[in-house]
């Protein structure tokens, strides 16, 4: 899809999303990995995503492994006049490379070469995953602030590095998230696809570090609030963000 807008080629567009609220809302606990469904207010929270993006055409869609981030995506698909389809691929590890490689497509999943007009091809993977939270995972917020000192939770939180105790730090997030989006995600942005992204606070803030070129320091202060959009339109070999940087007193279940 090609908009022509003041001399400027638009060609894709990125939406990104953090899950609505988890089960364990944030704040309360570090979920990691922990594979928590959306509460109530995480499901109208995806409801008003949906809602907000109903004009947009998603043309492909990704998530992480996560049920909150599935959870979410599955809801505001529902508001697009095609259906989501989970795409599932075989890979096997290539002794050449040393990296996973998908081998085939599964012969009883239909994939993009078979998949009808009406369908979105959503794409999971475990490089969009939360960070893995090691000794704080699961655990209450408050309680490893005790335990740990609030100032050290929260380097661990919002610094690029280190990460928590045998955890992932957030550097260590962005180099599987930000590989698995410049293979399979930005060929299809320069190819005028829309693309939607659901994923989680760290992965996000990975893929916003990289697309917004943000120091190492700055990142600190870039977070997405549960069901937060931000909105990226690809154009002359860059993306461009369209919707408004979230003001602190729009910050809430950070
Ligand atoms: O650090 C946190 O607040 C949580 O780990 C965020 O993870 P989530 O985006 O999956 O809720």
């Amino acid at each position: 899809m090609q908009i022509s807008r003041q001399k400027v080629v638009i060609t894709g567009h990125l939406i990104l999303v953090r899950h609505g609220e988890p089960g364990l809302k944030p704040g309360d606990r570090l979920s990691g990995w922990i594979d928590i469904p959306l509460s109530r207010k995480g499901i109208e929270e995806a409801l008003e995503c949906a809602k907000a993006l109903e004009n947009i055409e998603i043309d492909l869609a990704f998530a992480s492994n996560l049920f909150r981030a599935q959870e979410t995506l599955s809801i505001i698909l529902s508001a697009q006049k095609k259906t989501g389809a989970f795409i599932h691929e075989r890979t096997e590890f290539n002794e050449q490379t040393g990296s996973k490689e998908s081998s085939e497509r599964l012969d009883w999943y239909s994939y993009p070469e078979k998949l009808s007009e009406n369908l979105i091809p959503i794409y999971t993977t475990p490089a969009l995953n939360e960070r893995y939270y090691g000794q704080l995972q699961g655990r209450k917020k408050q309680k490893m602030e005790e335990k740990y000192g609030a100032e050290q939770v929260s380097r661990w939180r919002w610094n690029f590095e280190p990460g928590p105790p045998e955890g992932e730090s957030l550097k260590a997030v962005y180099e599987r998230a930000v590989p698995y989006f410049q293979n399979n995600i930005m060929p299809a942005l320069k190819n005028g696809k829309n693309v939607l992204i659901c994923a989680h606070q760290s992965s996000l803030r990975a893929l916003v570090k990289y697309i917004e070129k943000v120091s190492d320091e700055d990142i600190r202060e870039i977070r997405f609030s549960t069901g937060e959009l931000a909105i990226y339109h690809y154009s002359e070999g860059k993306l461009v963000r369209e919707n408004e940087e979230l003001g602190p007193e729009l910050k809430r279940n950070i």
